[in-house]
């Protein structure tokens, strides 16, 4: 009788349906479709919005894990705010790698002194995006809106620069990292060549055109042996990928100043460390390592030659970010047309002393009070070079750039901001 309930539920359509059991059969057939359908649109659905824009695995864009959304009047309205400048000569900043480590520290300094700043990223996966986060929230916090999007994004430069006309841009979105470059290249081309290009064509035919800053690398020196690194060194001999691609930015930075008139300033960073930093760098991987009891490598030379960095401090490089920002000239060109002979400039912004990686690590022990297993290896042919060391007098002159802070005072404000946003190293950095 309980089948005969089904029965009154179908619908009155004699002839196009076989006997009950047939019905039964059918109904539950058809919410098995139905159910398997809805999971299968589900599936479908998760599958666009979480995953990769190709499925190559080699595509660099597909480390970024969603398409970003942009545009509309609330948003135009929180872009405009952001970049407001809040004292009478201050400027309107576009920050790219807004998110990043070096981004952020900037993009928090511009706007503490009134600046108009607006933060962009892609917030990608290299390293943990949940770092990347917690630095944007650390920025919301004191009014700079990031926008997340990427820097090949023509059509969202545009609708940014027509929302904004920006004074300057401080060009920090990269892909970073010496040896990642051998294992994912393609990534280096996308964001240092491709990405620089496509924000340089933007810039080029905004009117005003921005003055720009941008950031290069202590690797571009490559295999020179003739130290400190003076800015009038050859720099044709990289020796990693990413350091390739830092030069090309430099030739691609004389290109768009000499035909549009833009005006020019890279700055060649010199192993940046501190409170915030990137976890894929040595001081940061080493310090979660020690604080595991895991062993850590420690690259030397041939002939047990010392392999050392001039390990520079966030806060100093900020400083000659700012300077070189403060000293940019206009550009001179204006929609796609160049009207006069625009600066171009390059600096080196490093510490000036450089310190063997050993010491790195010493000091690190003594900060953790956790004793490292050091594990010797002889450095890699992966892109790393031996030594680097900066001269500085150009920046010094020409920016007022002077670093203040050596390793070990920097260090420690970077072990205790790691224990603090580590919970005491238990919540381990990925
Ligand atoms: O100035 C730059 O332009 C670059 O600086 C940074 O590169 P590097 O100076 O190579 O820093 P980082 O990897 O922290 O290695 C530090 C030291 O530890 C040694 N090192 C490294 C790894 C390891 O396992 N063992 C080791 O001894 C290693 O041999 C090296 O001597 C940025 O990452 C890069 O993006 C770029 O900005």
């Amino acid at each position: 009788m309980k089948q005969m309930s089904h029965l009154d539920d179908i619908p009155s359509t004699p002839g196009k349906f076989k006997p009950y059991f047939h019905r039964t059969r059918w109904q539950s057939s058809v919410a098995k479709l139905a159910f398997w359908s809805l999971v299968f649109v589900g599936l479908i659905f998760i599958f666009f919005y979480r995953s990769p824009v190709s499925s190559n695995p080699a595509d660099p864009s597909r480390r970024s894990l969603r398409t970003y959304s942009w545009g509309g009047p609330a948003w135009e309205k929180r872009v405009r705010s952001s970049a407001r400048v809040r004292t009478r000569r201050g400027f309107s900043v576009l920050v790219t790698g807004a998110a990043g480590f070096v981004g952020t520290h900037v993009s928090a300094a511009l706007k503490r002194r009134g600046d108009g700043v607006l933060g962009l990223d892609n917030f990608n996966d290299y390293y943990d995006p949940s770092l990347k986060r917690a630095r944007q929230a650390l920025l919301e916090r004191s009014g700079v809106f990031v926008v997340e999007g990427d820097i090949n994004d023509a059509a969202l430069l545009k609708k940014l620069f027509e929302v904004v006309p920006f004074t300057h841009v401080m060009h920090l979105a990269a892909q970073a990292g010496v040896r990642y470059a051998m294992e994912n290249p393609s990534s280096y081309v996308h964001s240092n060549i491709a990405g620089f290009v496509n924000l340089l064509e933007v810039c080029k035919s905004a009117n005003p055109q921005p003055a720009i800053v941008w950031a290069s690398s202590s690797s571009v020196y490559g295999l020179n042996t003739k130290v400190p690194f003076s800015e009038k060194d050859r720099t044709d001999q990289p020796a990693s990928l990413y350091a390739a691609t830092k030069k090309a930015g430099e030739e691609i930075a004389h290109t768009y100043n000499h035909i549009y008139g833009l005006s020019l300033t890279g700055l060649r960073f010199f192993t940046v460390y501190g409170p915030w930093g990137r976890p894929d760098m040595a001081y940061f991987f080493f310090t979660r390592d020690i604080l595991k009891g895991k062993a850590i490598s420690i690259f030397e030379g041939v002939n047990h030659g010392t392999v050392a960095r001039d390990f520079t401090y966030i806060d100093d490089i900020v400083k000659g970010c700012l300077g070189a920002l403060d000293t940019a000239e206009k550009s001179t060109g204006s929609g796609g047309k160049k009207r006069g002979a625009a600066q171009l400039r390059v600096f080196n912004l490093g510490n000036t002393s450089p310190v063997p990686v050993t010491d790195l690590v010493t000091i690190l022990e003594r900060l953790l009070k956790v004793k490292a297993k050091r594990n010797i290896m002889k450095l890699p042919r992966n892109g790393d070079v031996q030594f680097t060391h900066a001269n500085i007098s150009s920046a010094q002159r020409e920016l007022g750039y002077k670093p203040t802070t050596d390793l070990q005072t920097g260090l420690k404000k970077f072990a205790r901001w790691y224990l603090g946003y580590y919970n005491g190293g238990k919540k381990a950095a990925s």
